[in-house]
């Protein structure tokens, strides 16, 4: 996911989702995501539900009769409640989403469904399932379902990439996205702005590691330095670190407000949420006022080019000012423009980040392919700092960053689908109210498709003869950026900012683990992505005397 988004598995400033007990996200508010349940549980929520539970078996007598007729022969899964569905077998495993879904997926098989109040989540893990889900029945399954009324809020009536039901503007936003700011010729316009943020990602590191005697948190380091990225291709200006971490905790908190509530699944429930309610259109005012600030001095500044000596030559924003939306007659108001660059930021920080942490993870575990990794730097790119066109020619980099795609897709959940018209797969209903969702964790690592998928092995890529198109066109063997209509936009960028951040984070330091012999564990929880459960630190080691820009 990316997590970026809004709304279903994926969240505005949004991204990929998750559900129910402590922070089991997947992606984020503008990225929609449907199953960030993270609070969900809370004793007020359960006394809620307790309610909800006892008004259900009323509403379900009422009504039982005449739902019985329009029976849908649905996936199979484990028998749910009137009303609130799976939530309390859920809630009551204890376990975070994506282990009960692991255990139904034993239970039930390759697709099976879940009710969660008003909600059916149908969810599919099996390569073939997938491949026709969403290449060969692609424009069927490429829409997103309904968005909570506190995502609609944020998503600004589902008018983002991410979020947007497939149609005329999905069609116009993305295309932007992916033409005017996304395309390779784009992205080498911001060269310039990705190496000062890699200088910064060093100098940071560097100066973390000097006060706290060569240790250093990966994931907050990692995570800033994409941001500075972002934020710059998106405002188009140039911004100090604090301005930038005050934009990053406004994000934050739109995140938590978006985060599902039970009364997002048992809508009965809504009127004990007013001032949750309240609450989510206060965060968004906030929001509106903290960014349209950037967005008219952009505007400012490309109606008197060289007035703003802090404005960049290009932006996201500058696609967005006269945007012409299928469908629609005026260009977006200031309070989409927030919702499409708060989506952007979203979609590509977390995601980002979450792969550089498990990355350095595994170039410690696994010293030799850190030895090959620096060598191979070394020989292609000298002593100066590793940029953008080293990149291409650096093919072991490559196979780095692609295991560890395979082994730790950043989110374990896509961005929810839902179908265009009522279709079946496998042999059942699959309707179109109803939430599909891609469950990524056994993909890659299939037996049948991977030689000892378990091992973090680069060279199965170059020596080992096995190889994977991440578009899953032919046939899916990994699909850490989803595949078909849906996939990410952002494919091409991520992957340049994570050999980028890996590739130099290499060539400066020498990476151990923290304690000095410590076996990292690698298991993982759902922030807003897949990240470390137990948060990496590292010590490093300054490669070369001045490990600062060059
Ligand atoms: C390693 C980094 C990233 C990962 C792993 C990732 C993963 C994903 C996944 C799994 C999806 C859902 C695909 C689906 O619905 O089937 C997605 C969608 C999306 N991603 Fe990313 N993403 C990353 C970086 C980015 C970046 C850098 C951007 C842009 C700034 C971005 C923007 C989006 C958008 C806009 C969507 C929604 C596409 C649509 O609905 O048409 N992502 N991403």
């Amino acid at each position: 996911m990316c997590p970026l988004l809004t709304e279903p598995p994926l969240p505005p400033f949004t991204s990929p989702f998750h559900l129910i007990s402590k922070k089991n996200i997947e992606m984020s508010p503008t990225f929609s995501s449907s199953i960030s349940l993270t609070s969900l549980f809370s004793p007020h929520h359960l006394f809620f539900s307790f309610l909800a539970f006892l008004i259900s078996f009323l509403i379900f007598f009422l009504t039982h009769n005449k739902t019985k007729s329009k029976k849908l022969n649905l996936p199979p899964g484990p028998h749910g409640w009137p009303i609130v569905g799976n939530i309390f077998q859920f809630a009551r495993s204890g376990k975070p989403f994506f282990e009960y879904v692991n255990d139904n997926i034993q239970k039930y098989g390759p697709i099976f469904s879940l009710k969660f109040g008003t909600r059916t989540m149908i969810i599919i893990s099996d390569e073939k399932l997938i491949h026709e889900a969403l290449i060969e029945k692609g424009a069927i399954f490429a829409s997103r379902p309904r968005e909570t009324p506190t995502r609609n809020v944020f998503s600004e009536n589902k008018f983002t990439v991410n979020a947007a039901t497939y149609g005329p503007v999905w069609r116009s936003l993305r295309k932007n996205m992916v033409q005017n700011m996304l395309s390779s010729t784009r992205l080498k316009e911001f060269r310039a702005v990705r190496l000062r943020a890699m200088d910064k990602l060093i100098n940071r590191l560097s100066s973390e590691a000097e006060a706290n005697n060569g240790v250093v948190w990966v994931l907050k380091d990692a995570r800033f330095a994409v941001f500075c990225i972002l934020v710059s291709m998106c405002f188009g200006l140039e911004m100090d670190e604090k301005t930038v971490e005050k934009i990053d905790q406004m994000m934050k908190l739109v995140l938590a407000t978006v985060d599902p509530r039970i009364d997002d699944y048992v809508p009965i429930l809504r009127p004990f949420f007013t001032k949750q309610k309240k609450r989510a259109l206060e965060v968004r005012k906030q929001q509106i006022e903290f960014v349209v600030p950037f967005i008219e001095q952009r505007r400012r500044a490309i109606s008197k080019p060289g007035s703003d000596h802090n404005a960049t030559s290009f932006s996201y924003l500058d696609t967005l000012f006269d945007l012409k939306v299928e469908g629609r007659k005026s260009a977006p108001s200031n309070a989409e423009l927030v919702t499409l660059c708060s989506e952007f930021l979203n979609g590509g920080t977390d995601t980002t980040a979450t792969a550089v942490e498990w990355g350095i993870a595994q170039l410690i575990t696994n010293p030799d392919i850190q030895t090959k990794l620096f060598e191979e730097i070394k020989e292609i790119v000298g002593d100066r700092r590793v940029e953008d066109k080293d990149v291409e020619r650096m093919p072991y980099l490559h196979a780095v960053v692609k295991e560890l795609l395979r082994k730790h897709p950043p989110t374990y959940i896509s961005l929810t689908h839902a179908v265009t018209e009522p279709t079946t797969l496998a042999g059942y209903d699959i309707p179109t109210d109803a939430n599909v969702e891609i469950f990524l964790p056994a993909i890659g690592k299939d037996p049948k498709m991977w030689s000892n998928p378990e091992k973090f092995d680069p060279d199965r890529f170059i020596s080992g003869g096995e190889d994977a198109d991440m578009t899953g066109v032919r046939e899916v063997r990994m699909m850490p950026f989803g595949i078909g209509r849906r996939i990410c936009p952002g494919l091409s960028m991520a992957t340049l900012h994570v050999h980028l951040m890996i590739a130099r984070m290499v060539q400066e330091f020498e990476w151990s683990a923290y304690p000095q012999g410590k076996k990292l564990d690698f298991s993982g929880k759902y922030e807003f992505t897949v990240v470390m459960k137990e948060p990496l630190r590292a010590t490093i080691k300054a490669r070369r005397s001045s490990a600062a820009a060059q």
